[in-house]
């Protein structure tokens, strides 16, 4: 198994913090009771669930009583888009946007099958929605607007309080797929316009498969999992002890980290940024510089496949990704940069580095060693450079055979 590896694909997921696995530990073995139970033995075990919930309630500026933990923020998503459906069955109308993860677009497209009106927000080449478009997209019929705080494959953040703002004046539920944002920007429910917010452990030095649904209070909600009277009654089953104390903990740390950490990881992220642009010809960044998370770059090589720059840098044991995890088995280009316009020649070669707390210089200063001569030996072996239209026909040629 690959450890030592250079590793900045941290919006695909992070290495759980040492701290995390220590708290964690003791739930795998000795405090195994059943958190609901009436003995003592049950008590206690449910005060460190009360725990983790205050922690992660704490990072984002929350109340205890407004977190719901879940299994991942997949669910999270399924269960805030569900909720705000079945609250006001009257309504029928979703606005999301172009760029959403997975987890929001396919449960959209779902609904679109049972009746439900989506507009799918579009973006410009920065990846920004027009908020003269939304504002014309929201009408009374609307239940509930979607859209996704910071985005994976770019980092660029929206402008999530002037969203909220034009929502609230049409009395629409507002969701947050906060997944990216969590821990790498300060978050404070309190003054927010957010109705509910997704989040998941993973991306937090967290484990796998744990994550948490902010409800604010009085918002009307239905749950998605139905049984048993956790969670307030408000995600039946029972909690994962051992992940849900992991999550409290890992949200802790991001407190205590987030400000030195983001600033860190904005100044390495910057240095390899500029570094890799100033050496290597043909290259742009993808996304909204002004407005994106401190840790992420996503960079467009002409003329060259993502897919054989991730190859030759996995080969220096550098872990980077073209697009996310979930659909990088696909060869099909993002749909973020797609619905960004990019043009054909760099929309197959973009690359993903994202930072996390634990990058040094010394791992930063390796990437920009390597990666100048790794886009140079791709380019050397690629019929079109400086050829726009071959490469776009060369493209359409393996698109369509792929
Ligand atoms: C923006 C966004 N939303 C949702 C998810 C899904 O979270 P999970 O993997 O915990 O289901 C991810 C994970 O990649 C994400 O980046
Ligand atoms: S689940 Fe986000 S990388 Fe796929």
């Amino acid at each position: 198994m690959l450890k030592n590896c250079i590793y900045l694909d941290n919006n695909a997921t992070t290495k759980v913090d040492p701290e995390v696995v220590e708290v964690m530990l003791p739930y795998l073995t000795d405090y195994y009771a059943n958190p609901s139970s009436m003995h003592t033995f049950g008590g206690q075990i449910g005060k460190s669930v009360k725990v983790a919930r205050e922690q992660v309630a704490a990072l984002l500026g929350a109340d205890e009583s407004e977190i719901v933990f879940t299994s991942c923020g997949t669910e999270g998503d399924n269960a805030a888009i569900r909720a705000a459906l079945l609250a006001q069955p009257e309504k029928r109308h979703i606005i999301t946007t172009q760029v959403e993860h997975p987890a929001v677009l396919n449960v959209c497209k779902q609904l679109e099958t049972q009746g439900y009106q989506v507009t799918y927000l579009s973006v410009n080449e920065k990846g920004q929605i027009d908020l003269n478009e939304l504002e014309a997209s929201l009408t009374g019929n609307t239940a509930l607007v979607t859209v996704m705080y910071a985005n994976n494959e770019t980092g660029t953040i929206f402008p999530i309080e002037e969203i909220g703002a034009r929502v609230k004046e049409y009395g629409a539920i507002f969701h947050v797929d906060a997944v990216q944002a969590v821990g790498k920007i300060p978050l404070n429910m309190k003054t927010s316009t957010i109705d509910m917010l997704t989040m998941s452990g993973h991306k937090i030095h967290a484990p796998k498969g744990i994550g948490a649904l902010y409800v604010r209070r009085g918002v009307r909600f239905r749950p998605l999992l139905i049984g048993g009277h956790q969670e307030r009654g408000r995600r039946a089953g029972t909690e994962n002890v051992p992940a849900i104390v992991a999550l409290g903990k890992a949200a802790e740390l991001e407190m205590f980290h987030l400000e030195e950490a983001t600033k860190r990881e904005r100044k390495l992220r910057d240095r390899l940024e500029q570094s890799l642009l100033a050496k290597i010809p043909d290259c742009a960044v993808n996304g909204d510089v002004k407005n994106r998370l401190p840790n992420t770059t996503n960079i467009g090589f002409k003329y060259i496949e993502g897919e054989a720059i991730l190859l030759l840098l996995n080969k220096h044991g550098i872990c980077a990704s073209s697009g996310s995890a979930c659909t990088s088995g696909s060869l099909e280009p993002s749909h973020v940069l797609r619905a960004m316009g990019l043009p054909y020649t760099t929309l197959h070669g973009s690359i993903r580095f994202s930072l996390c707390r634990y990058t040094t210089e010394a791992e930063i200063d390796q990437v920009i060693a390597v990666m100048p001569e790794i886009v140079e030996r791709l380019r050397a072996l690629s019929p079109f450079k400086n050829d726009d239209a071959g490469w776009l026909q060369q493209q359409e040629h393996t698109l369509v055979n792929r």
